[in-house]
């Protein structure tokens, strides 16, 4: 992993969603592949660092992967404040995670007072195949139109895709944060350039 140079923007971003869709998952095989593990142990809260080159920028990322949610979860301060984007994960096996990204992203929206946020949803565990499948690709992309977000379907098993849900998330904050500076939008949590 190389060092963030002087000159790279900072990035936060929360990977959220139901327990065990896969968050810790994703964010290992993100950070350093190849990680997977079987066993299952909850996570609390994890903050890793990766810096990154996209579309010819360099980015300092820092990656919250945060306890599993569920719709009693109070929402904590310290994933809107300063927080530039979201991973909101569920598993294609389970209706009720799909159900939770929603609830997730109205509580993203509500806490930060904001319209939109960039977000990607994430469809994980792919490799499980259509047999164990309880949400289709077509409902996950619906999901991710209504929110105003991007669409990514993943196997952190098969460090399928894994990659591409963080760059699609890098794309989203580059449209929202460093667009053409006429552009450039202002808001209260938004931590531009
Ligand atoms: N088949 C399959 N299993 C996965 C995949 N990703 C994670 N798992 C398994 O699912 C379980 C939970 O994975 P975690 O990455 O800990 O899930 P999490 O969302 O971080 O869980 P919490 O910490 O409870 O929020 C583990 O047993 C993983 O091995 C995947 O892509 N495919």
């Amino acid at each position: 992993m190389s060092a963030p140079s002087a000159s790279s923007m900072k990035r936060k971003v929360v990977i959220m969603g139901a327990p065990s869709v896969g968050k810790t998952s994703l964010t290992q095989q993100y950070i350093a592949p190849p990680t997977y593990q079987e066993s299952y142990f909850p996570t609390i809260e994890s903050t890793s660092h990766k810096a990154v080159k996209f579309n010819g920028e360099e980015y300092d990322c820092e990656i919250i992967d945060s306890a599993g949610q569920d719709e009693y979860t109070l929402f904590p301060s310290k994933y809107a404040v300063g927080v530039h984007g979201y991973l909101l994960v569920y598993s294609i096996t389970s209706r009720q995670s799909f159900d939770m990204v929603q609830t997730v992203h109205d509580k993203i929206l509500d806490f930060a007072g904001l319209a939109k946020v960039p977000c990607v949803v994430v469809g994980q565990k792919t490799d499980l195949g259509e047999k164990s499948r309880m949400v289709t690709t077509a409902e996950g992309e619906a999901l991710a139109k209504k929110l105003n977000a991007a669409f990514v379907e993943s196997s952190a098993k098969d460090n399928k895709n894994v990659g591409k849900a963080f760059e699609v998330l890098l794309g989203e904050m580059q449209k929202e944060y460093n667009p053409a500076p006429e552009k450039k939008k202002a808001g209260w949590f938004s931590w531009g350039r």
